[in-house]
């Protein structure tokens, strides 16, 4: 067995499990393997009885007053008992379980670990785990790997087919050059794979995260290095020259552009009009204004006779600036012709889109990845502008052009880091920064505050509405879950109606619901129909609705930093003064400090730096940053070291033998083969 062995070749992988597997896109023994736990999940410490609180998962060192019941209700067998520590006594039940009443007596002390649920007015401890002492002692040690769940995965599902996987497959050899391993003190595959999947502790673990890390970083800098030679060779094949059109464009806006939007605009002119293909990272905060200058670029193209295509990661940003695309033709009368092309259209749709590409009445095409994704024949295509989630745009580019001609591209990011890893991180990027917002802008007011505080901040959001405008609130789950204490959007929405004022028009919004309904949603945000919107963070990147003044999170402590700054950053885009209410279900320190980071600072760069340094470099896991630039396991901001060493390891190796040909690096090069296309394969190409 190898890492491409099809998953169903082990034992007890028939095609049910198989297609449980698929939909977490594990299909062979390389993606199992890559598949790494989300988190960890350390069991909790003993506690007594007068700890219990619904929700909560407990352990307690009890025993049963007397012999246990057996109910029968309907066809399950309910085994319950009340277990009595120093402090109280609390209810437990079982399921199906009625063997427990024989191994567990009256009087026997056991440790009970569970999780407390409400049933009518009691608390139950429901189907606890049952140790003796000693067994629970080592596994408070322990680090349970928890991975992300789809329906049928199971962890343990996950745990058992890694294990079955490891103990078969042959992974003596390491891609790594040894000098490389040596040099940055990096664990060897074989052991880094294992203790990431089965830790014997947190060092252990450690160990092997940051050789994973270093892994990650480094091959995406090595195909990062590859890209960037092929594309020092290419030439523009099309002629642009400056117009005074886009000036009139920037006259009529109705605001002036800012200091560093004119100077960004510049370098885009510059690079357009210039004699090699360019390439440019556009940099900006949160709300900094980046789409009229992509919309400027387009704008340049067409009136050089070229098409121009904007490529984002989600439809309902596709359609916002399709949507604002169309309002800025029409209202300053001029003749281009947008065209909007999502996966979510109807094949007719899609059909009249793609034969205004081809005929080359469509200027400017905004859509998502069906703009690769359609078989679409572009005519003179001479601008790409994506974001940086399409972080290999060359591909995309030399799939976007035609043959020989490959078009400018421009890539747009709100992830603030510094200049030091975007050099690293885009090394195939001019890089420019808007670092400045419209002066018309008020800064947010944030105040982070816990559950008591909901009411009054319902209050305050009516208010807000009564003064004409519009809020979001964020919840991170879509649905209840009972394994998981936290908001969700379907469940919230309902309370919300009935304790906000009838007239008040409250919807929700999440990523599992139908693209056309999500679609409906928006626009009806968009045109104030909806004054409250309960989301997931599909709001997150991009949306753009000025009116919104409240942003108001819960379980504020589930996000990453610059998660919630990303979602604040919805808010204060217009004149009017805008909120952000963090509502915190901890009282955790650590969170509280993270969170006051976000209180006390409206600014990308200051956060996530002060985030930094807070956490430390190789933090567990650490709280995911955005899903922005992603990596498996990997953290630009707190693994910012490893990226260095990484790039320092890549310019080594490539110095040496630049086309990775030589008989030591030829696993290396079979290994970058397969993440070129395994990228490509996310792409659904
Ligand atoms: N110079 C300016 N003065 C006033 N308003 C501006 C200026 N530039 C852009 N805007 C407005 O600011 C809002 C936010 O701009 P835009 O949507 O381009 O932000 P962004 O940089 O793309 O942010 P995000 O990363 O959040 O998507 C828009 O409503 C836009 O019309």
């Amino acid at each position: 067995m190898n890492q491409k062995t099809p998953l169903d070749e082990l034992k007890g992988i028939g095609e049910k499990t198989k297609l449980v597997f698929e939909k977490a896109g594990i299909r062979n023994l390389g993606d199992l393997l890559s598949y790494y736990p989300r988190t960890y999940r350390r069991f909790p410490e003993i506690t007594d009885t007068s700890q219990v609180k619904e929700g909560r998962e407990i352990a307690i060192y009890a025993a049963p007053e007397r012999t246990l019941t057996v109910q029968y209700v309907k066809r399950m067998q309910i085994v319950s008992a009340v277990l009595c520590d120093k402090a109280g006594a609390i209810g437990v039940r079982w399921y199906n379980m009625p063997y427990l009443r024989n191994t567990i007596k009256p009087g026997g002390y056991h440790v009970f670990c569970g999780r407390i649920v409400q049933k009518g007015a009691n608390l139950f401890l429901e189907q606890p785990a049952i140790y003796t002492p000693e067994q629970y002692q080592k596994l408070l040690a322990e680090l349970q790997p928890v991975y992300v769940l789809t329906k049928g995965l199971t962890n343990q599902l996950v745990s058992k087919t890694v294990r079955q996987a490891l103990d078969g497959m042959e992974l003596s050899g390491d891609y790594l050059p040894e000098d490389i391993r040596r040099r940055y003190q990096l664990a060897d595959y074989r052991n880094a794979i294992e203790e990431i999947h089965f830790p014997q502790d947190e060092q252990h673990m450690k160990i092997a995260r940051r050789r994973l890390v270093f892994d990650e970083f480094f091959l995406f800098i090595l195909a990062l290095r590859q890209f960037k030679e092929q594309h020092e060779q290419a030439k523009n094949p099309y002629t642009i020259r400056r117009t005074p059109l886009t000036d009139t464009v920037i006259r009529n806006l109705g605001y002036e552009l800012t200091g560093a939007q004119q100077r960004v605009w510049e370098d885009i002119q510059r690079d357009m009009t210039g004699e090699k293909v360019a390439a440019r990272l556009i940099q900006g905060d949160v709300g900094s204004g980046k789409t009229i200058l992509a919309f400027l670029a387009m704008i340049l193209a067409a009136e050089n006779g070229l098409q121009s295509a904007l490529m984002v990661p989600t439809e309902v940003l596709a359609r916002q600036h399709f949507d604002s695309m169309t309002e800025l033709i029409e209202a300053q009368h001029l003749r281009f012709c947008p065209v909007l092309l999502t996966g979510s259209m109807t094949a007719r749709e899609k059909r009249v889109a793609c034969e205004k590409i081809a005929s080359g009445e469509a200027d400017m095409i905004i859509g998502t990845h069906a703009l690769i994704q359609e078989k679409v024949q572009y005519k003179r295509m001479g601008l790409v502008i994506t974001d940086e989630q399409h972080r290999f745009g060359v591909r995309q580019r030399e799939l976007l052009g035609e043959k020989g001609a490959e078009p400018h591209t421009l890539v747009m990011s709100a992830t603030p880091i510094p200049r030091t890893l975007a050099v690293i991180l885009y090394g195939d990027l001019e890089i420019s920064v808007i670092d400045e917002l419209p002066k018309s802008r008020l800064p947010i007011k944030n105040c982070v505050v816990n559950t008591t505080y909901r009411k009054k901040a319902y209050h305050f959001i009516e208010k807000e509405i009564r003064l004409g405008h519009q809020a979001y609130i964020i919840c991170p789950m879509v649905e209840e879950n009972e394994q998981i204490e936290a908001e969700d959007v379907i469940s919230y929405t309902e309370r919300l109606r009935e304790v906000m004022p009838e007239d008040i028009r409250i919807e929700y919004l999440h990523g599992k619901m139908k693209p056309k309904e999500k679609n409906e949603v928006m626009e009806r945000f968009l045109c104030g129909d909806i004054q409250v919107l309960v989301s997931t963070t599909v709001v997150e990147v991009g949306v753009n609705v000025p009116n919104a003044t409240v942003m108001m999170i819960e379980n504020a402590e589930r996000f990453g930093l610059a998660q919630l700054h990303q979602l604040r950053g919805r808010v204060g885009r217009g004149k009017a003064q805008s909120y952000c209410i963090m509502i915190s279900s901890t009282d955790n320190e650590k969170t509280r400090k993270r969170l006051e980071i976000l209180n006390h600072s409206n600014d990308g760069f200051f956060i996530a730096s002060e985030d930094l340094k807070l956490r430390g470099p190789g933090d567990i896991l650490g709280v995911r940053q955005s899903g922005l630039m992603e990596f498996k396991l990997a953290d630009v901001f707190a693994d910012a070291k490893i990226l260095q060493n990484a790039c320092e390891a890549a310019d080594v190796i490539l110095k040496h033998d630049s086309a990775l040909q030589a008989p030591e690096n030829a696993e290396l090069h079979n290994k970058l083969e397969n993440y070129l296309s395994n990228e490509l394969k996310k792409l659904n190409l």
